[in-house]
């Protein structure tokens, strides 16, 4: 039986980095994984511009005159989008934001500061050298990588590199990842239950998770306890992938055909890894198509996919590695026994700052997956007792 530790490492050393990419219109590379880093080939903003609707003016114009409220004639009027003319000595400009800041100008004072006299300005709170002026280069100075390799777009990364002026983006091939489940006892969601049947609760569970880390998924459907029907499923789920993920099948019961089908369609890596929930999680090949297939029990194949599967995919998809953050917590809960195996247990923080746990920590128990906001990394043959500090992963906090 593996260690987590093992498990993960033998996930990463065996994930090859993507080596398809193509260039995406902007719009359509959302959620997609950037293949190459983007440097900025020009200053964001371009040029000095307004911050606010005020008045453009040199501010050593307003200190010569000595007055309180001094006031200025207003030589030029600069709409954003408009190019403007230098800044007359002894005068001002209405400007507006966003609009270029006139050369020999070095400050704007909000309107709100002034008293529009006619075709003059009357200053009633002096503004600082400086003042409301956007520098061009402040957000993104040319030559900077601006976005990094490995990263998953989101809307601030597709508007970053559009305020580059860049309209497409090289990301990685997706990741085409076979699903299936297995079980005579499951139903489709929507259709009528028989008496000894469950709805396949873990399809929509796996199929959301990968489509969030942008992979494409093709669901060979469910598959009955069956030992040519799992074989046949595996043959299919091996064409055109590179990854096929199971879930269900995978214990020690004659019911549980996987394994013996992965061992006749391809090669049956590592089985059982010491952990809770999630111990028969099977590793292996079906011909050059890697292989992960999930415990049937809810929680250990949500739990499994989070901890051990979501690193791997993320190295495949060519992600910038990023370790789950674990916060040190103060527990308000005992554990009752201590297991020779890894515990991730189901937790969230309460009104006071510590962590409880879900009553039931059983691994068909899907309701806890919804009432935690992360697990608790429990290590093997220990117990833990009301104000030990633990370690927590929020679900948030995994990468
Ligand atoms: N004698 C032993 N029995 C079991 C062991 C063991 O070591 N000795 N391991 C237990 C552990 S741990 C787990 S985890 C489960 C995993 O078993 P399988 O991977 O073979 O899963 P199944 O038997 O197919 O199903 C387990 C459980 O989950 C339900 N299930 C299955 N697929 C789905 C689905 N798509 N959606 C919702 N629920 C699903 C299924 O009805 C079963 O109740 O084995 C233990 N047994
Ligand atoms: O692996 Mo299991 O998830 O403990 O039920
Ligand atoms: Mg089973």
């Amino acid at each position: 039986m593996l260690s987590f530790e093992q498990a993960l490492q033998n996930l990463l050393d065996a994930a090859t980095p993507p080596r398809t990419q193509e260039a995406l219109p902007l719009l359509q590379a959302s959620g997609r994984v950037l293949a190459h880093d983007v440097l900025a080939d020009l200053d964001v903003p371009p040029a000095d511009n307004s911050a606010m609707d005020g008045y453009a003016l040199r501010v050593g114009d307003l200190v010569a005159g000595q007055a309180q409220s001094p006031i200025l004639p207003i030589s030029q009027r600069i709409p954003a989008g408009s190019v403007p003319l230098p800044l007359q000595a002894g005068t001002a400009a209405r400007i507006f934001t966003g609009a270029p800041i006139p050369s020999g100008a070095d400050a704007v004072v909000m309107q709100e500061h002034c008293t529009a006299e006619g075709d003059a300005v009357r200053v009633n709170q002096l503004p600082q050298a400086g003042q409301n002026i956007r520098r061009a280069g402040e957000d993104i100075a040319r030559g900077s990588t601006v976005l990094q390799a490995g990263v998953l777009l989101g809307p601030a990364e597709l508007g970053l590199a559009a305020s580059l002026g860049v309209a497409s983006l090289p990301v990685w091939q997706r990741l085409r990842v076979a699903v299936f489940f297995t079980g005579d006892e499951l139903q489709a969601p929507g259709l009528p239950l028989a008496p000894g049947q469950i709805y396949n609760s873990n399809r929509y569970v796996l199929v959301s998770q990968l489509e969030a880390l942008g992979c494409s998924v093709r669901d060979i459907g469910s598959v009955p306890d069956d030992l040519a029907a799992t074989r046949a499923a595996l043959r299919r789920a091996a064409e055109d992938s590179d990854l096929i993920i199971t879930c269900g099948g995978v214990s020690v019961g004659e019911e549980d055909h996987v394994k013996a089908a992965l061992e006749a369609e391809g090669s049956l890596q590592s089985w059982r890894v010491a952990i809770r929930p999630g111990k028969p999680l099977a590793f292996g090949r079906v011909g050059e198509v890697p292989f992960i297939g999930l415990p049937g029990n809810p929680v250990s194949s949500f739990v499994t996919f989070q901890m051990l599967v979501r690193p791997y995919l993320r190295r495949l998809q060519g992600m910038r590695e990023v370790l789950p953050r674990r916060l040190p917590m103060r527990a308000a809960f005992a554990t009752k026994k201590a297991v020779p195996v890894r515990e991730f247990l189901r937790a969230r923080c309460n009104a006071e700052g510590s962590l409880e746990l879900f009553p039931q920590q059983g691994s068909a128990v899907l309701s806890s997956c919804t009432w935690a906001e992360g697990l608790v990394d429990k290590a093997p043959d220990t117990l833990i007792e009301p104000g030990d500090i633990v370690s927590y992963i929020p679900f948030g906090a995994l990468p």
